[in-house]
């Protein structure tokens, strides 16, 4: 039998069309589900009738030497038939271009053809920010009121939206930059940021802060602990690196620390492994119940994010669009 040559058969799906239909509505129970299987496929036996199939390797990273890296970030979901890859770049100092770049590609799981080709950045940075609501609606002390955000980058700017959507609660979001100008730009960058101001340093952003978010290129921490109200919830997204820390090690040590992925935050993150703090549990345990979300304590959500997060946002994307 001829080969049939195949490569029109997938589509692309242009960032575009991943914003039309990506809601954070959808992603944020999506993204908790996804959490959730992802940590009951370690801890369930094969007799489980719960039992959750999630095979995620740790991302494989290659270094470009003082530039960035390319990292590769395949799953496979049983229960949803989903074998995906993210393949994300990280350049620091990329100026007029994106930090961060990304695609994320989508195989038929019986077969192994490839289905489609997304963009990526747009799945990254929706789907981090429902990754810390997450956390949040899990771990902070009641409903928040004040949250700030450290960073007004991509990130900074999808947390903003994802929070303000998600908690009706909030009165203040404060930002900070370590360019003044650049909070200001973001505090004031349409009348729907109303709520935001720019703060001048760190410690005027998080003072009395119910909700912190971490979310800079910066390699040493920025957040110190003597500014943090005590049980406050911090998500640190930023510090990717085993070398790489945005908290104040004395901080992650007091806190209460959860994480994506134990295994991943064990290889990668340069908050949990250079401050020696304990890791207490991911986070998919406190949405299976099988561990306790320390509300009244001051607890950090470690995010290093996880293929099962861009596999969750792809299939909504896929599914909305029906391709
Ligand atoms: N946990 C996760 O799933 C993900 C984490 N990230 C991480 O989140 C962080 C932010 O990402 P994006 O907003 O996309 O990047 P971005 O490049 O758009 O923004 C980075 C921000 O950090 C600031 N910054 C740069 N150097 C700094 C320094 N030395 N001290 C303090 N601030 C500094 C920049 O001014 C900018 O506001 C990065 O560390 C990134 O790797 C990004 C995607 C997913
Ligand atoms: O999960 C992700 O895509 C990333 N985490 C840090 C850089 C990119």
């Amino acid at each position: 039998m001829a080969m049939e040559h195949r490569s029109s058969t997938f589509e692309f799906v242009t960032a575009e069309k991943v914003l039309s239909v990506l809601s954070y509505k959808l992603l944020i129970d999506a993204v908790e589900r996804g959490l959730g299987l992802f940590s009951k496929s370690k801890s369930s036996s094969g007799q489980d009738a719960n039992r959750s199939s999630v095979d995620q390797p740790v991302r494989t990273t290659v270094a470009v030497p003082n530039k960035g890296f390319l990292g590769c970030m395949p799953v496979y979901i049983e229960a949803d038939e989903l074998l995906v890859t993210k393949l994300v770049t990280f350049f620091p100092k990329n100026e007029n271009v994106p930090t961060h770049n990304a695609v994320v590609a989508v195989f038929h799981a019986n077969t192994g053809v490839p289905r489609a080709f997304l963009d990526g950045d747009t799945i990254t940075t929706r789907r981090t920010a429902a990754a810390s609501v997450v956390a949040t609606k899990h771990l902070a002390n009641g409903k928040p009121t004040v949250l700030a955000i450290l960073g007004s980058g991509t990130q900074a700017a999808s947390h903003y939206e994802a929070f303000c959507e998600t908690f009706s609660s909030l009165k203040q979001v404060r930002v900070w930059n370590h360019k003044p100008e650049r909070a200001k730009e973001f505090a004031n960058k349409d009348e729907r940021r109303h709520n935001c101001v720019a703060c001048e340093s760190v410690e005027d952003a998080v003072r009395g802060a119910d909700v912190i978010v971490t979310v800079t290129s910066s390699s040493s921490p920025v957040l110190m602990a003597q500014w943090v109200k005590p049980g406050a919830h911090i998500n640190g997204v930023g510090a990717c690196r085993p070398e790489w820390a945005e908290i104040d090690p004395n901080l992650m040590r007091s806190a209460v620390v959860y994480v994506d992925s134990r295994e991943g935050a064990l290889q990668e993150s340069g908050d949990v492994l250079l401050s020696k703090a304990e890791v207490y549990a991911e986070i998919g345990e406190v949405v299976n119940g099988t561990k306790t979300a320390h509300t009244d304590k001051t607890t950090v959500f470690k995010s290093l994010g996880m293929a099962v997060e861009d596999a969750v946002a792809a299939k909504i994307v896929l599914d909305e669009l029906g391709l």
